[in-house]
């Protein structure tokens, strides 16, 4: 249906990841939303689009996440390593790209899409002969042991929680192993990919205060306020590391969810209406159309 018929509209909150990834329809719905926005300025889009479409590219994400041990110098937060394979090429050359980024076994390989059906087929790597198993574009990224905890980071406007997920376990080297991520990291999940056989030591929580470091600084470079952060602790260094960024993920465990969303539609429609006010005394008014 056209949007304007429907309208008018204050605000549009909208999960367009999955239908952007598999879109078929024409024109593209993001593009009739986009459309939309751009011809009613006063319509807020929760979040902007080209915000979000930047996230469906891990090349894109991973390239943020690893400039996150820069500016968060401080609180001791980094990335896993990782490689962008763009296209099939021969074993030797992706081997020696491997070695070259100084990347060590095992590694998870995503593909490049990072929503929709498709992109949670995954695989872990032990060694440089299984990395004929990949299928480009993708990316390589090193498996850090976290024993198995996984902390998902949701954010809503200026507030975040954290919710703890089963995670992918540590395993001894062996053939590669294809997994669905859905498998591993939902809260019903149950596999023996997560199940721990060794008494792990338990690792203290990310520090309250490093998380709030990371997503004030995520807000900022992402220009986005519905998105959630994955975050594992290395067992070895403790460091608060960023394993993935997703789009408007689902809050499952949080239950002051709904509440929070509407706090942010709220705030978001209060700042758009003090800007529309100012703008009419400095100018006198909106400019007259045409
Ligand atoms: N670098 C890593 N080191 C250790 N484990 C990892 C790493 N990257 C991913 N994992 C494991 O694999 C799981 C899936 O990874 P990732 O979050 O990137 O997938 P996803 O399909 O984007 O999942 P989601 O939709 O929940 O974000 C994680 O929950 C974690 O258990
Ligand atoms: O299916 P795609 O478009 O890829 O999006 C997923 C996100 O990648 C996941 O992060 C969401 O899972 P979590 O809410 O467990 O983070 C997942 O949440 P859901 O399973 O509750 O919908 C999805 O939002
Ligand atoms: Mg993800």
């Amino acid at each position: 249906q056209p949007l304007a018929p429907q309208g008018p509209f204050d605000a549009i909150v909208h999960k367009l990841s999955d239908v952007i990834v598999e879109a078929d329809e024409i024109p593209p719905l993001s593009f009739t939303l986009q459309t939309y926005v751009s011809t009613h300025p006063s319509t807020v889009l929760l979040d902007p689009l080209p915000a979000m479409t930047r996230l469906l590219d891990r090349f894109a994400s991973y390239r943020i996440m690893s400039k996150l041990h820069n500016s968060l110098r401080d609180w001791r937060i980094c990335s896993p390593p990782y490689l962008e394979v763009h296209r099939a090429s021969d074993l030797p050359s992706i081997q020696q790209a491997v070695m070259a980024q100084g990347l060590s076994f095992p590694l998870i390989c995503k593909t490049r899409v990072a929503h929709g059906s498709l992109s949670h087929e995954m695989s872990l790597i032990f060694s440089a002969g299984s990395l004929a198993d990949i299928h480009p574009p993708c990316v390589l990224q090193s498996f850090v042991n976290h024993g198995a905890v996984l902390h998902k980071v949701f954010v809503v406007g200026d507030k975040h929680f954290c919710v703890e997920r089963p995670s992918l376990k540590n395993f001894p080297s062996r053939k590669t192993i294809f997994f669905n991520s859905h498998q591993v990291s939902k809260p019903e999940s149950s596999s023996d990919l997560t199940a721990l056989d060794e008494q792990m030591p338990c690792l203290p929580p990310p520090s309250s205060q490093a998380v709030d470091a990371l997503v004030r600084e995520l807000r900022v470079q992402l220009g986005m306020a519905l998105f959630g952060v994955d975050v594992i602790i290395n067992i070895h260094t403790h460091t608060l590391t960023v394993i993935d960024i997703n789009i408007f993920p689902g809050y499952e465990g949080v239950p002051q969810f709904f509440s929070s969303l509407l706090n942010h539609i709220e705030s978001v429609l209060d700042k758009q209406t003090s800007t529309t006010s100012s703008l009419k005394t400095t100018t006198g008014g909106p400019p007259a159309g045409l």
